[in-house]
């Protein structure tokens, strides 16, 4: 039997150039496994993807801060604390760095995200005044409400669907996968992990992007025989 995934998406799914790796729609769907996808990006996307690749909706998404399975939806953090942080760190002159639509933060319900080009150290400073933290997943910061992680979002599904956290193998890249490397049985982090990540992983594969996911894939269904 091959075991229950959590899986990131950016970084861990997906190319050097963001796009979901087209193997992950041959290998993802045929796991024959529950697949949690646990991500930093709004509860659409995961949910458009699982949609996608037609297995079920079993999501954390916003870092921990959203949660979905078995049709049950649960929140963790809070936003307008965020909103408020937001409005300081724009009066002292920062950008979250999104244009109108936003569809990064627009249906964010937890947290929010400022691009990568952000003004960091203005971030964290009004961050702390807030009692709010700064995650940098290498791909956006995130203004989060501390104690709200991913490994806890996945503690949760696991109890829904009633398997063993033990039982999951969890793949990630960056910061925000530290949680669910300690919440996993069994954690990769692939070659192009930030160095959290990579301390925090059970084993580092030599393989960036999903080439080193698929690896990981590839051996976890050779060992089930
Ligand atoms: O939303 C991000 O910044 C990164 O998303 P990820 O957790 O799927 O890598
Ligand atoms: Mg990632």
């Amino acid at each position: 039997m091959v075991p229950p995934l959590a899986l990131d998406i950016d970084g861990t799914l997906t190319t050097r150039d963001d796009r979901i790796d087209p193997r992950v729609f041959e290998v993802v769907p045929a796991w024959d496994a529950p697949v949690v996808v646990a991500t930093g990006k709004s509860f659409p996307y995961p949910v458009a993807l699982c949609h996608f690749l037609g297995i079920p909706e079993r999501v954390v998404a916003e870092n921990g801060g959203v949660v979905c399975a078995d049709g049950q939806v649960s929140f963790q953090g809070d936003r307008d604390r965020a909103e408020q942080a937001a409005e300081t760190f724009r009066a002292r002159g920062g950008d979250l760095g999104w244009d109108d639509a936003d569809t990064t933060n627009r249906w964010r319900e937890t947290e929010l995200a400022a691009r990568i080009d952000a003004d960091e150290a203005l971030l964290r400073e009004v961050a702390d005044e807030f009692d709010l933290e700064v995650v940098d997943t290498g791909y956006a910061y995130h203004l989060k409400t501390p104690g709200v992680e991913k490994g806890d979002g996945l503690a949760a599904v696991a109890e829904t669907l009633g398997v063993d956290t033990d039982s999951f193998v969890a793949i990630g890249d960056s910061e925000n996968d530290v949680s669910l490397f300690e919440t996993a049985g069994e954690s990769y982090a692939v070659a192009n992990a930030d160095d959290r990540a990579k301390a925090a992983a059970d084993t580092v594969v030599a393989g960036s992007y999903f080439d080193g996911t698929h690896s990981v894939l590839e051996s976890l269904r050779s060992a089930s025989g």
